[in-house]
């Protein structure tokens, strides 16, 4: 991916500051991962300053050491009793159906659990994030326990997948997410019927999780040239 220009910064802050502008005194908020999702948690830590009390739920260790760090009380998955809402970023959001593609970050299998167990899943992202079909612009991230994570590889491929095992540079060791797994990167394309595919990702043995997110937004926020829009769906 080419390097983020200014316009782009200032197109995710938009979103992830009307997001934060959203959440009511008292909630339970979802505290997605992601460059976008920081913006939020920052966005939120100055309303918490300003007495806004809230309990953020963490999608990944980065984000609980960032809010942590700006003052945001936190709270476990597992010890929360409602999440009224997530706010987290994607990379690909499809603009028919808003689905949507994440997990570049390596935070997928959390940031899923947090949103399926949200009340409301917000989605803030820049237009550059836009897409006629999830698929056209990343690989689809899939979480894999590391014990034999080739046997999975191989039923990804028979899926149709180019499959690359996400390392980390400059000496190339495998990546390993805050849950001591892989991931594994699959590019399959532009996805005709990512519903599905994502039905038949969840059927291979030493699969956890991927990165497709299949009628969990309920709320995409998107900042452009022209300002802020709220999609929602129907
Ligand atoms: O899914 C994610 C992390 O797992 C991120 O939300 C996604 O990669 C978008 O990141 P950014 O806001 O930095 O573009």
């Amino acid at each position: 991916m080419p390097p983020e220009g200014d316009e782009q910064t200032r197109r995710k802050r938009a979103a992830a500051e009307r997001a934060a502008s959203a959440v009511q005194d008292g909630a339970v908020v979802g505290l997605g991962t992601g460059s976008t999702a920081e913006c939020v948690i920052q966005a939120l830590a100055e309303r918490v300053k300003e007495g806004l009390r809230i309990v953020g739920v963490p999608t990944s260790l980065r984000s609980e050491r960032l809010a942590r760090s700006l003052g945001i009380p936190l709270i476990d998955l597992q010890d929360a009793t409602r999440i009224d809402v997530t706010i987290d970023g994607a990379d690909e959001v499809a603009v028919g159906t808003l689905d949507v593609l994440k997990g570049h970050g390596g935070a997928l299998l959390r940031e899923k659990l947090v949103a399926v167990a949200s009340e409301r899943e917000v989605i803030v992202v820049d237009d550059t994030k836009l897409v006629e079909r999830l698929g056209s612009r990343f690989a689809v991230p899939v979480e894999v326990v590391p014990f034999g994570w080739r046997v999975p590889a191989q039923a990804l491929e028979a899926l149709g997948g180019r499959v690359a095992l996400r390392s980390v540079p400059p000496e190339g060791e495998p990546f390993v997410t805050d849950n001591g797994n892989y991931i594994l990167d699959v590019d399959f394309g532009p996805i005709a019927n990512p519903a599905a595919l994502a039905n038949e990702i969840k059927t291979i043995t030493g699969v956890i999780e991927h990165g497709l997110f299949i009628g969990i937004a309920h709320e995409v926020i998107v900042a452009g040239a022209q300002g802020v829009e709220v999609l929602t769906r129907g």
